[in-house]
Formats: C-alpha cells, structure tokens, sequence
C-alpha cells in the first residue's frame, strides 16, 4: 500500500537545497512530516544523497538515474550506487533531464527488481498513460511551462490532472497520478487532490520561500 498523498520535493540544483543546506531542508521536511502525518519524499542531488538519507527517516529519491549495468561508463548514476547511498528510489524523466522511451522502461524495470520507487515525470496526458503502461510506482505529469512559474497546474490546468487521472486507471490502476508544476499553496494541493492527484512533486514553492517550514506546513494544511 502507497501511503497518499504524498509530498516529493524536487531539490533540484538550487543552492538553496545544496549541501549543507539540503540536510537542513530534508530535516524540515522529516519534521513536518512527524508533525502533521502527511508522506514526504525529497529527491537531492546524487553528491547529496548519502549525508541526507544518513540524517532522515523520510524516503529519500535520486533525481536520475541512467539505464547503465555495472562497468564501463565513467560519469554515468548506476542503479546500485544510488541505492547504497542511501536512495529508496528515483524521478525518471523528468522534464530538466528528458530521457528516450526504452531507457525509462530500463530503469522503472531496475527499479523493480531492486525494490525501489520509480516516480515517472511526463508533460501531458498521452505521455502520462504511455508511462503509465511501463508499471512504475507513480506518474508525475508537469506541463513544463508551468515549471518554476509560480501558476499553479492544478488551477491552470486542471484538466491535465484529470485527463491523466482517467487515463491512467484504464492503462494500470495500480500507478498512483502526481501532479506538479508552480505548485506552491495548500490550496493549489487540495486543489490537486480534489482532481483525483494522490500527491504533488514540487520545488521551487518550497525552496525559494522565505521560510520553507512555515510553506511546508501550509502546503499540506488542507489535505
Ligand atoms: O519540476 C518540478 C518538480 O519536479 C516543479 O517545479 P516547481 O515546483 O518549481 O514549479
């Protein structure tokens, strides 16, 4: 059983969610995750994901990870490693980091035989369900021209979480629908939850705040 809704904090390349500063964002969402029961997730970078995951209890996730096997590809995130670092999953795809079909399908399947999360990003309705085909844990459908725009997907555009919704139950009821893009309020999430979406991926709402704890708590204060 998924516990949803869910909170998935992209920490993206922002400074302000790098290094030192990643543990103190990752502590506060582990504390506000305690504090009002909702499921939170955060995704660090991989230089990141060891000293965070050492530091909190929540599920930590990879922003990426390539469809390589063990061997000969200097530069590239195996599966194994982001795992003994300490990741319980990782984003696929997600529209900062656009990968081919075949290799999503790789790595949702590595994530599978390794017991890890897969969240796949998409950027509308067809792509959700064509994700959504491959089996993964959730879909996370982001119109990129929402992304770090501050207009909330789930009152631009609804019918994206709708759509995706629907779509999603005839491919494979099993895969939960995220939402994500300029999502920043807890009115944009009940927003999000009321369009049938279990949870959002979100980064920038959070991240750039002025005090993220105190936009935490309220992004989850209505569902
Ligand atoms: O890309 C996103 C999360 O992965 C959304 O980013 P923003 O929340 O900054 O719009």
């Amino acid at each position: 059983m998924k516990d949803t809704p869910i909170v998935i904090l992209n920490f993206k390349t922002y400074l302000e969610s790098t290094g030192e500063r990643a543990l103190e964002l990752a502590s506060i969402c582990q504390d506000v995750a305690d504090e009002t029961g909702v499921n939170m997730a955060v995704a660090p970078q991989h230089m990141d994901l060891h000293r965070v995951s050492e530091a909190v209890e929540i599920q930590v996730l990879a922003q990426h990870i390539d469809p390589v096997d063990a061997g000969g590809h200097t530069g590239s995130v195996l599966a194994e490693c982001a795992r003994d670092s300490g990741a319980d999953g990782t984003l696929i795809n997600h529209s900062e980091k656009r990968m081919q079909l075949a290799d999503i399908e790789w790595v949702v399947s590595r994530m599978r035989e390794l017991e890890m999360m897969s969240v796949v990003c998409t950027n509308n309705v067809m792509t959700t369900a064509a994700a959504a085909a491959l089996g993964p844990d959730f879909v996370a459908v982001e119109p990129p021209e929402l992304i770090g725009s501050g207009i909330p997907v789930s009152k631009a555009e609804p019918e994206v979480i709708t759509g995706s919704v629907d779509a999603v139950k005839k491919v494979n009821p099993e895969v939960s629908v995220l939402c994500g893009a300029g999502i920043s309020t807890g009115d944009d999430m009940k927003a999000a939850v009321d369009l049938g979406a279990e949870g959002v991926l979100l980064a920038s709402g959070i991240i750039l705040a002025d005090s993220p704890r105190d936009a935490l708590l309220d992004l989850v204060s209505k569902v």
